[in-house]
């Protein structure tokens, strides 16, 4: 029997074809999306039915989506979107977020209520921006569903039949959920919003969004109800108790599975639920494959000899250091930030050195991620790095100096695509937990003396941007 598991992230969407009782991998395919932080959502459909074609869900018995957390997608009562997306990687809601925290009495009213504080990316802070700058749209929405809602309910039927569903774990991420009671604080949604709007229901991790009723796809029997990318990820690794993914995709993140919720008032850790009835702490920042992918095309070079340039170089890049806010940043909370590359001479503007200083300065933020965890009591036994900048051996071999501790790299895959599927396996068989589809066999670990001389001079440079120097 077969399974097949949706990734659809913000640079594309991927799918993953496995056996459904071991998990081995038989097919796979991926087609990209616009750019951009606000997106029409049919974009992600027409991408989904793209790597479903050429007989990709050939006797495919289950279907799972994962797809990027946040993004609000605002339907009107026919069903139609009244605008673009607004991604989790816009910031023009950073003021309402702003707001949002005064109204409710500060940022650890909103940890307690809700497990995070509104940032940007958070979906609530997209409602109060909706209803302040575009009246008009916010008067014709009628439901906010998530990207992964979206693209469950329109396999399921859409406006012909399907039920918008979601899980807890994608539910935590927009600031109108709790975690830790398991219910909408539809009080939250009405005072961002100015009225209520209806929210999709929360199903089980194992549960059946129905089966697959849209055109042009064959009648999958089983829908799986879906779930976060970082949920998914979590799930397709298999992360257990002590280990801290790292992932490197457009967003940087750094989460672990915990049994009881997290509520930090500082808003560094936002305290989300996971896709199997637990939690998941994590750090998200908005700048990491990205920046490499920046300084690549800037020195002209691609990523394979920007890695070799920035391995060319040694350790603190001569001097160099990036604060990677090349998309403004969310963690630290610095939405209008800009980047900054500091200490350059005559002598150290070389290839090598920022290429270092790159790779480095992206990594600083994830090691600030991992100790934001470590600080909410998250423990951390291992490191696992994943994401597209995982397949860079430069990232592999710099990675440990970073963190500060040797570093686990699974086989490269698509692990969201994985647990995507494994969610769908799960669902299919109706068991009380997860399929077992083995471990991280195949993984590398890395090691490398830390480097806390590179991490001092970032924080040097953090304090002076902030000026809390
Ligand atoms: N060998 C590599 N070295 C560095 N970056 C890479 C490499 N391969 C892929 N990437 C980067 O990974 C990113 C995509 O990662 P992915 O985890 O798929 O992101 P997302 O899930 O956010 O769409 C792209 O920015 C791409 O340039
Ligand atoms: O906002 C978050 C997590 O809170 C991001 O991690 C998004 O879920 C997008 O993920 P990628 O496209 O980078 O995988």
């Amino acid at each position: 029997m077969l399974v097949a598991g949706v990734d659809s992230s913000t640079q594309g969407t991927k799918i993953v074809v496995r056996r459904a009782d071991t998990g081995e991998p038989v097919r796979a395919a991926q087609a990209p999306h616009p750019d951009g932080t606000e997106i029409d959502p049919r974009h992600w459909w027409e991408a989904l039915l793209a790597v479903c074609a050429d007989g990709m869900l050939e006797g495919v018995s289950a279907i799972g989506v994962a797809a990027q957390q946040h993004g609000m997608v605002a339907l009107d009562s026919a069903g139609e979107v009244v605008r673009p997306a607004l991604l989790w990687n816009d910031n023009r809601s950073a003021g309402a977020a702003r707001d949002l925290i005064a109204e409710l009495g500060g940022p650890r009213a909103w940890a307690q209520a809700v497990g995070s504080v509104p940032v940007a990316s958070l979906t609530v802070t997209k409602l109060r921006w909706l209803a302040e700058h575009e009246p008009a749209n916010a008067a014709r929405a009628e439901r906010v569903l998530l990207p992964h809602d979206w693209l469950t309910w329109r396999l399921t039927g859409g406006t012909g039949g399907g039920e918008a569903l979601t899980d807890r774990g994608d539910a935590s991420g927009t600031g109108y959920y709790s975690p830790a009671e398991g219910a909408y604080r539809t009080d939250l949604l009405r005072a961002a919003f100015g009225r209520d709007l209806a929210t999709p229901r929360v199903a089980g991790p194992a549960d059946t969004a129905g089966p697959v009723r849209a055109a042009g796809l064959p009648g999958i029997g089983t829908v799986s109800v879906g779930t976060g990318d970082n949920m998914a990820a979590a799930l397709g690794l298999g992360a257990g108790p002590g280990d801290v993914v790292v992932s490197l995709g457009t967003s940087g993140t750094a989460f672990a599975v915990a049994e009881e919720p997290t509520a930090d008032p500082s808003g560094l850790v936002t305290g989300f639920a996971d896709a199997t009835g637990r939690f998941l702490p994590l750090v998200c920042t908005l700048n990491a494959a990205r920046v490499l992918d920046a300084g690549a095309r800037m020195l002209g070079v691609d990523l394979a000899e920007f890695g070799r340039l920035a391995l060319e170089a040694p350790s603190g890049a001569h001097g160099l250091t990036l604060l990677p806010y090349l998309d403004g940043e969310r963690t630290p909370n610095l939405p209008d930030a800009t980047g900054r590359l500091d200490g350059l001479t005559r002598a150290n503007l070389t290839p090598p050195a920022i290429a270092r200083a790159f790779v480095e300065g992206m990594l600083c933020g994830l090691a600030d991620a991992v100790d934001a965890l470590t600080a909410q009591d998250v423990p951390v036994r291992r490191v696992l790095l994943i994401g597209g900048a995982a397949r860079s051996a430069a990232v592999r071999a710099i990675a440990p100096q970073i963190l500060g501790r040797p570093v686990v790299v699974p086989e490269p895959g698509e692990y969201v695509a994985d647990g995507a599927a494994r969610q769908a396996a799960w669902a299919l068989a109706g068991t009380a937990e997860p399929p077992e589809w083995g471990s991280t066999a195949a993984a590398e670990t890395y090691e490398a003396d830390p480097a806390p001389g590179v991490r001092e001079r970032y924080a040097q440079a953090r304090a002076a941007l902030t000026g809390t120097a």
